[in-house]
């Protein structure tokens, strides 16, 4: 598979009803005025709280010298001069209307924390967001701990309808997919602290086609979140550890930067991220194994970036030690904070659903972090009443780099670091994932199964996808593979509804689509390939080019 390196890394509503809405959408939750009544917000005015009577009451004096025009619809957009009536101060940009807003609400009531990992030996021991702190006392992994009980003081009926009023939107934080669920994500940030592009949100596809002829599937969908910011799905993370960097920042922490050692879409992301903060990056990257497309990106953004003549594995020693010597912020998902952002993806899948579990997720992985966001977000949903149940996860791995395969496949016993081989599905080229001991609980308290795919397979699932219109990335099609590989051994039925993560845009990686489709993988049959027709530029040429490829002509 020596190629492979080498060719990836080849340089409607009432008035009335908006008007309820654009409250949810502001807000920092309804003060509780007793247990389990959230949906104070849609009763009489008599069992509200005296500053939500107050801010309703001045909400709708304003619609009524502002009425909307009929055709606005529930929200509004938060840049137009009129919003359900309620008409934004001329010169505020949509961070100045937020903190104006803001200041007429309580304090939230609710935290979060830091807490070892452990979830089988729970321990007092706890830090706070504002600790420079990547592990606990014993060196166990942290977890963010979010204040459950206050959260569920709130029914399930209150977050989903405060997640949906926030949808669609471009109020400040609330537009992005991620900060629409802020009570659960980083609840204590000042609004002014959040560093957003608007990610999240993103599309979830019914992949007709690819169900329907490969896999006898009807209910298949991918889970585009690649679609994004810088094109994968590490913006969700990103955004939450940037704006908490942001925060500790303004409140004098010595940070003169924040780094990540990285295959490729974290530093994307995160020199993103910092750029749009004015924060410096530090990216540490395995020299000659990211594709060009992720090369240019942090490089673009004004990154520091050191291509470091070892691989990924490598480099993320590296960034540890350099992160524990001098005051650079660790932004890999060893950092607890990512997962916060990443478990969003699943609350969306379920919000997609109309708040319905789907029976199967499939998610490609390397270091791990994100198998377990996509469970803890599915776990928060079902224990703050949102939904049911949790779906079956699935891991998927690159034969050439599956150490949690071969645990899977050993029982959970002792898991070893492997070295990890060159892979198509580059952004995954990992041996020694730094959150095993998390994706392990996932998958254990999931019903989970671990899949691998050849380079083979994942060429060529990813280039099946593509011709039934999408344009995927390799891992997506390590995802894929794993699929087609479930529904071969009828372990999913072809009834279940099932939604594959598609983690990166396949744009990031067209050198490897490139030389598929040239059949230039020498290792490859490249089953799919569709490679252009070299035709003289005169009619007979063409026409005998046309038939050959329409048998109908
Ligand atoms: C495109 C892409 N897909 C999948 C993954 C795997 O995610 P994780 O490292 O959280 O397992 C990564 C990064 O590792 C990635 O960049
Ligand atoms: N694929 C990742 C690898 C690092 O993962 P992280 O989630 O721990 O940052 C990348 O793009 O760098």
């Amino acid at each position: 598979m020596a190629s492979a390196t080498a060719t990836n890394s080849a340089p409607a509503t009432s008035h009335m009803q908006g008007l309820r809405h654009r409250e949810l959408c502001y807000d920092r939750p309804a003060k509780i005025t007793g247990p389990r009544k959230p949906s104070s917000l849609f009763l009489g005015s008599n069992v509200r709280p005296r500053w939500l009577q107050l801010k309703i009451k001045a909400t709708l004096s304003r619609a009524e010298q502002n009425p909307p025009p009929s055709s606005v619809s529930v929200g509004g957009n938060s840049n137009g001069s009129s919003l359900n009536g309620a008409k934004k101060v001329s010169s505020e940009n949509i961070k100045d209307e937020a903190r104006r807003l803001q200041l007429s609400h309580p304090p939230t009531t609710f935290s979060a924390k830091y807490v070892p990992f452990s979830p089988h030996e729970p321990t007092d021991e706890s830090h706070s967001l504002d600790e420079i702190i990547y592990r606990s006392k014993d060196g166990k992994l942290l977890d963010v701990q979010h204040d459950m009980d206050a959260l569920k003081k709130f029914d399930g009926t209150y977050w989903k309808t405060l997640f949906d009023s926030r949808v669609g939107k471009t109020t400040w934080p609330y537009g992005s997919g991620v900060w629409s669920k802020k009570e659960w994500v980083l609840p204590e940030i000042d609004n002014d602290d959040i560093v957003s592009a608007f990610e999240g949100n993103s599309n979830l596809f019914w992949a007709e086609r690819f169900g329907k002829e490969i896999l006898g599937m009807n209910d298949l969908w991918v889970k585009h979140c690649g679609i994004s910011h810088t094109g994968s799905f590490k913006d969700l993370g990103m955004t939450v550890l940037v704006s908490q960097v942001n925060r500790l920042r303004k409140l004098n922490k010595n940070l003169i930067g924040v780094g990540c050692a990285s295959t490729g879409d974290t530093s994307a992301a995160l020199s993103a991220y910092c750029a749009s903060a004015g924060i410096p990056a530090i990216v540490f990257l395995p020299a000659n194994k990211i594709s060009i497309a992720q090369l240019v990106q942090p490089i673009a953004n004004g990154a520091i970036v050191l291509s470091l003549d070892t691989d990924f594995d490598g480099c993320m020693r590296l960034i540890r030690d350099v992160t524990e010597q001098v005051p650079i912020y660790l932004a890999n998902s060893l950092n607890s904070l990512r997962l916060e952002g990443q478990k969003t993806a699943a609350i969306e899948i379920c919000q997609q659903f109309d708040w319905e579990v789907p029976d199967w997720v499939i998610v490609p992985g390397g270091n791990l972090g994100n198998i377990y966001a996509f469970y803890k977000g599915f776990a928060m949903c079902r224990e703050l009443g949102l939904t049911d149940r949790i779906p079956r996860l699935v891991c998927a791995q690159a034969a050439n780099a599956n150490p949690l395969y071969l645990h899977y496949k050993a029982g959970w016993k002792n898991f070893s670091p492997v070295k990890a081989a060159p892979t198509f599905a580059s952004a995954i080229q990992i041996g020694d994932p730094v959150s095993i001991d998390r994706a392990v609980y996932a998958l254990q308290n999931s019903d989970g199964i671990v899949e691998e795919a050849t380079e083979e397979e994942l060429m060529d699932a990813s280039a099946q996808a593509d011709l039934t219109g999408m344009f995927t990335c390799p891992h997506t099609g390590v995802a894929l593979s794993a699929l087609i590989n479930l529904r071969e051994k009828g372990v999913i039925a072809r009834t279940d509804r099932t939604v594959v993560v598609s983690t990166a845009h396949g744009l990031k990686f067209t050198q490897s689509k490139i030389a598929y489709h040239s059949k230039e993988i020498p290792e490859l049959q490249c089953n799919f390939a569709n490679p252009p027709l070299e035709v003289n530029a005169d009619l007979g040429s063409v026409m005998d080019a046309l038939r050959s490829r329409l048998p109908s002509l």
